[in-house]
């Protein structure tokens, strides 16, 4: 009867559970050696792993089907079985997994070790993107150095990997349908267990333009006094080269000669770092203490032996910073190449919550230890950082001296955050509409390139600094496109974190509406339990309960909204539209002149 058969699946599910975390413990193993050594053998190794574990999995899928738990009575079980009863890309037979794995390894790879030569120095052509070519874009203030770089890299890491991009484009398409979807477009969607997540997006885009126009057209007006109107034109997109990063994604770079009161103290946390000596252990000795200051759970001791902080010098590594859960409930770790500059800072911030979040849920079910959806995931840290940045918290670390903040400074601040959040949003919903279209067929491999451009050029305003051609592929010039990371989840991240924020700072008494000495860009969560109370019984849910269960856990809201990052920049919102009337600058942008169709 139902009774028995849902003992027995309950029964059967644990024992499924317990199995697939060593197969998951195996393959991150597998994994990581590769990434954290990139040779031949290390590849087929992890090839092999991944071919012998997708084959234990199908074996449990074909026995998980069985059972009719559709009809259970338990939330949980129920859930447990309609996740496990996705197979994913194992679906896939063999040969076609094989390849499709080929294919993504030699696009991360052909990223992770892509040089390009020294504009003044054609001989030296050992430039990485990180430290090297990161290191340029955050200093460089000469447009051909920019425009050099920026081509190389494009032409590198993006145009070699269209092949393999190609192929891998069809085969997961292939493993979606094998998983009852359309397109893999769909699949990813799924993720997010809303049936109108795409028109979500589209609506937290419409909130949030008016204000990324706004200072659009405020860093454009700066740049043309900079560069002047023949490299900036006064109505047109900004060339992506000028803004302090490789995909201008974040414009934090160009801060110090654009930021609206240049005669109030900088800020300069780099050189303050460097000036006291900052290491990268330092940095996350650093965020650990903050974490561990909210009653949240300290690293344990495999994650300082295990992870690798710094960039090896004898080997290749893939530097893009990660974080890993070994689901054995102890081995955590960190691969990054760390740099000693503020954005790392942000960065070392937001891969410690993904390693918090993991050791908040690490007691649930495997299947369970994931976020509540992949944003979620995402915003963990960068909440951390947004308390981590405020002025005050930099004053009681140290890394800022003495003033109280007056209304000049707080717009600058305001500014800083801006052009570090408010101008990421337009740049990962790009990513992910793209690759939507490709997906789904709408954009053939022919206009992969036109299509990228066309959309960075709509909705994000910027152009690239050179003509681009339909034989370059700009797209895979990016990480998560060259190494298969769905990018939605930082649009959200980037929306719910504010909501996330505005919540714990209420909680934590640093905030109170129309309290103005309690203001949210001065709220800085250090020290709260309250707040940190609050922060570990969302993440212990893990992907428990569907998101709006969580989010409403933490919040009170049950949907993802911009309210809480509009409320945070409004200030900054009305200074840039009283600014930009003052200097009459031309609001928008116009179809950009550079041929890149
Ligand atoms: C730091 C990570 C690893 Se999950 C990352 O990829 N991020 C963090 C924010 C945006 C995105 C990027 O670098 O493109
Ligand atoms: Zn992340």
């Amino acid at each position: 009867d139902l009774e028995a058969s849902e003992q027995e699946g309950r029964e059967y599910i644990i024992h499924l559970d317990k199995m697939a975390g060593i197969r998951k413990n195996k393959a991150s193993l597998a994994e990581w050696a590769y990434t954290s050594n990139i040779t031949e053998e290390n590849e087929v190794k992890r090839i092999q792993v991944q071919l012998e574990l997708s084959k234990q999995e199908k074996q449990a899928w074909e026995e998980t089907k069985m059972y009719r738990w559709q009809d259970f009575q338990d939330f949980s079980l129920r859930r447990m079985f309609k996740k496990y009863s996705q197979l994913g890309v194992s679906a896939l037979p063999d040969e076609k997994y094989k390849l499709l794995m080929q294919c993504v390894s030699g696009m991360e790879s052909n990223y992770a070790t892509s040089k390009i030569c020294d504009y003044k120095n054609a001989t030296k052509c050992d430039l990485a993107l990180e430290p090297d070519i990161t290191e340029i874009f955050a200093k460089s203030q000469d447009p051909e150095e920019l425009k050099h770089a920026w081509l190389e890299w494009h032409n590198t890491a993006g145009s070699r990997a269209r092949n393999n991009f190609t192929q891998y484009v069809e085969l997961d398409n292939e493993a979606a349908k094998l998983n009852g979807f359309k397109d893999v477009a769909e699949w990813w969607q799924s993720e997010y267990e809303v049936p109108d997540f795409e028109q979500q997006l589209a609506k937290l885009w419409e909130d949030v333009k008016p204000l990324y126009q706004q200072l659009h057209a405020y860093v454009r007006k700066r740049l043309r006094d900079k560069y002047g109107e023949n490299i900036v034109s006064a109505k047109g997109p900004i060339p992506a080269h000028l803004l302090g990063n490789m995909w201008a994604q974040t414009w934090n770079n160009i801060e110090s000669f654009t930021r609206p009161y240049p005669d109030k103290k900088e800020i300069d946390i780099t050189k303050a770092m460097k000036d006291q000596n900052y290491t990268p252990l330092k940095m996350f000795q650093m965020s650990d203490e903050f974490f561990r200051s909210l009653n949240l759970t300290a690293m344990p001791e495999k994650f300082w032996n295990n992870s690798i902080i710094e960039k090896p010098t004898d080997r290749e590594i893939v530097c893009h910073a990660s974080a890993w859960d070994f689901y054995d409930g102890e081995d955590f770790r960190i691969k990054m190449c760390t740099s000693v500059n503020k954005e790392h800072l942000r960065v070392v911030h937001h891969e410690m919550g993904h390693i918090q979040y993991y050791l908040q849920y690490r007691d649930k079910p495997v299947i369970f230890r994931a976020g509540a959806n992949p944003g979620f995931h995402e915003a963990v840290g960068d909440t951390i950082a947004l308390s981590v940045s405020s002025p005050k918290h930099l004053r009681r670390v140290g890394l800022v001296s003495g003033d109280a903040e007056d209304e000049q400074t707080e717009i600058n601040q305001l500014y800083k955050m801006g052009i570090d959040k408010i101008v990421f949003l337009p740049f990962a919903y790009t990513l992910d509409l793209f690759r939507y279209g490709v997906f789904r067929g709408t954009t053939s491999a022919d206009d992969y390139n036109c299509h990228y451009w066309r959309l960075r050029d709509a909705l994000q305003g910027v152009e690239p600094p050179v003509p681009r051609s339909k034989d370059d592929f700009d797209a895979a010039a990016k990480y998560h496109v060259s190494a298969d990371v769905e990018y939605a989840r930082y649009y959200v991240s980037f929306i719910i974190q504010f909501q996330f924020h505005r919540a714990l700072c209420q909680l934590a008494g640093e905030y109170v509406p129309e309290d103005l000495t309690k203001k949210l860009v001065d709220c800085d969560i250090y020290q709260s339990v309250n707040a940190g109370n609050a922060l570990s019984n969302m993440l212990k849910m893990g992907s428990s309960k569907p998101w709006p269960d969580a989010m409403e856990a933490l919040t009170g809201q049950r949907a993802m909204r911009a309210d809480g990052l509009l409320e945070y920049f409004r200030p900054l919102h009305e200074w840039l539209q009283a600014e930009n009337q003052r200097t009459g600058e031309f609001i928008g942008w116009e179809p950009s002149k550079i041929q890149y169709c």
